[in-house]
């Protein structure tokens, strides 16, 4: 498993502590300069958080509290007050952790929840990347009191209750307005619902140089994937852009499969087909321009497995990426023609909406497909999917998205403010970029026609999935800041792609 190139590196818990070993015993870098830098920069976002006024330090007992402790000396030595309080005896520390206790200006208190009265902002150093499990007793108690005090919070690393590899909650979390993490961003701050407990996140520098022995499998998307991108030139042909396949459209869902058609086009497609129910062609004839429609045979206005023959025809004669599921709707015989295209079309394939519902418990029968997979599910589908509840999908997303790609031999699309694009290899990267303004009816068919033309692009699906994701973020907020984040409809996103993406690659 490699993360590519175009990935930012998230290294989990393990991986991080391997790394500061790397840097500790292998290159002769002093664990104490290390866990000095860690602390200035832990007191650094302090003072950009709040500037003026007491701080309190919560400890642990490992070195995420010996982190506090240095944070502790340097807000002091810039003379803001400094409360310290640890969660363990003294006599309980050992190493560098102790090491800067010693170094402190100031007492060490024990906990007492009325020390966070009157405090500015306060520091979680209580548990780092060297917790396991949920929080035990007296940490779990900390947290707590420090999420009723009304006291804006610093996370050292990573908010304690987090788990950094997963994002993960399995008890109480702290909620921070910001976290400064240490040498790399981990999984855990970027997957809900660890993303929801870390304010901003700052990842600091704290000496390691690149090159430690590990291998992160999960990875950040930025616009470096966008620059990469494959683009018209003088010699391409509508041919040599793609073309892109939508099947779907259902009578009252003819929007969908229209919208999908649509942003595969913006989304640099060279031509692009919509294979809709006969009955409704005369009205994707009206609403779609640019896209050649073909009427399947259909009952009642949706599709039947009598249309099959048909897309593996249109598949035979034009090649390119098929999207299939957009307004299919859920009638048994539109369930049946999402089963047969998938088990049969020989082409690379996005399953989307009811495409999915079809394959509900079925999950493994796309692992044989000849043509690469993207499923592109939110949490409920995938639940569906994996035949499991949304809320066990919502608080372990990086394992489910995961294992859905694992079962079905697919890319998987785990669609949120995170997310998450997983290979059946295990690798996954997040879409660190939220835009609240994509939550409105249509922006999922915007983006299963977004990731079909950078499929039929002839890119590799991981990077096709992962490129539509960030381009159709940043289409979405850009489309925000035209009609208003609140006013933003699917169609605005699709317009907006186009200059998304110009703006992206720079
Ligand atoms: N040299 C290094 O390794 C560096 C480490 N740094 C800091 O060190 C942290 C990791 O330190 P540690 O490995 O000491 O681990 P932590 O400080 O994260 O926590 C380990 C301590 O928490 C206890 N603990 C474990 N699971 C618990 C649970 N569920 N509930 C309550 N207590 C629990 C353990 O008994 C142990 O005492 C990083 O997050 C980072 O903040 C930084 O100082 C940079 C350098
Ligand atoms: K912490």
């Amino acid at each position: 498993m490699t993360l590519p190139e175009w990935a930012v590196p998230l290294p989990d818990a393990p991986q991080m502590r391997a790394t500061d070993r790397w840097a500790i015993d292998d290159l002769g870098i002093p664990s104490l300069d290390l866990m000095e830098r860690a602390g200035e920069g832990l007191a650094r976002v302090v003072a950009e958080t709040v500037p003026d006024g007491p701080v309190v330090v919560l400890c642990g007992p490992g070195n995420n509290g010996g982190d506090g402790f240095v944070a502790a000396r340097l807000l002091h030595d810039d003379g803001r007050e400094v409360t310290v309080m640890a969660v363990v005896e003294a006599d309980a520390y050992t190493g560098d952790a102790l090491a800067n206790l010693h170094r402190l200006p100031v007492p060490v208190r024990p906990f007492d929840p009325a020390g966070l009265d009157g405090a500015a902002i306060a520091i979680d150093a209580l548990l780092g990347t060297g917790v396991r499990g949920a929080p035990r007793p007296p940490a779990d108690a900390v947290i707590a009191a420090l999420n009723a005090a009304d006291v804006p919070v610093v996370a050292a690393d990573v908010p304690s209750g987090v788990d950094a590899s997963t994002g993960e909650v399995a008890g109480d979390a702290v909620s921070a307005v910001a976290t400064a993490t240490f040498a790399a961003g981990k999984p855990g701050l970027w997957v809900h619902p660890g993303k929801g407990f870390t304010g901003r996140v700052e990842v600091i520098d704290i000496g390691i140089p690149p090159g430690a022995p590990v291998d992160p499998a999960a990875g950040l998307v930025d616009d470096t994937l966008i620059v990469r991108l494959p683009r018209r030139g003088v010699a391409s042909t509508k041919f040599t852009s793609g073309h892109v396949l939508v099947a779907g459209g259902s009578r009252g869902m003819t929007g969908a499969a229209c919208l999908a058609a649509e942003a595969a086009a913006r989304a640099g497609a060279g031509y692009v087909t919509a294979l809709v129910p006969a009955a409704l062609e005369d009205i994707f004839e009206i609403k779609l321009t640019e896209v050649m429609t073909r009427g399947l045979a259909d009952a009642d206005g949706a599709h039947t497995p009598a249309g099959v023959d048909a897309v593996r025809e249109a598949v035979g004669q034009h090649g390119g990426a098929l999207v299939l599921g957009p307004g299919l709707g859920r009638s048994d015989g539109a369930l049946a023609f999402a089963r047969d295209v998938a088990a049969t079309a020989d082409a690379p394939l996005l399953i989307d909406a009811d495409g999915l519902n079809a394959h509900a418990g079925i999950l493994t029968s796309l692992a044989t497909r000849s043509a690469p997979t993207i499923l592109t599910p939110h949490a409920g589908e995938l639940a569906r999917l994996l035949g499991t509840s949304s809320d066990d999908v919502g608080g372990r997303r990086l394992h489910h998205v995961r294992e859905a790609a694992r079962l079905a031999n697919a890319i998987v699309v785990l669609k949120g403010d995170d997310t998450i694009v997983a290979a059946p290899d295990g690798t996954a990267v997040v879409n660190p970029i939220a835009a609240p303004m994509l939550a409105t009816a249509g922006t999922g068919d915007v983006l299963a026609g977004t990731i079909g033309a950078l499929l039929a692009s002839g890119i590799d699906p991981l990077a096709a999935a992962a490129a539509g994701v960030r381009l159709h973020a940043l289409a979405g907020r850009l489309a925000g800041a035209e009609r208003g984040a609140d006013a933003v409809v699917a169609s605005d996103v699709i317009a907006a792609l186009g200059r998304a993406r110009d703006l992206a690659a720079g």
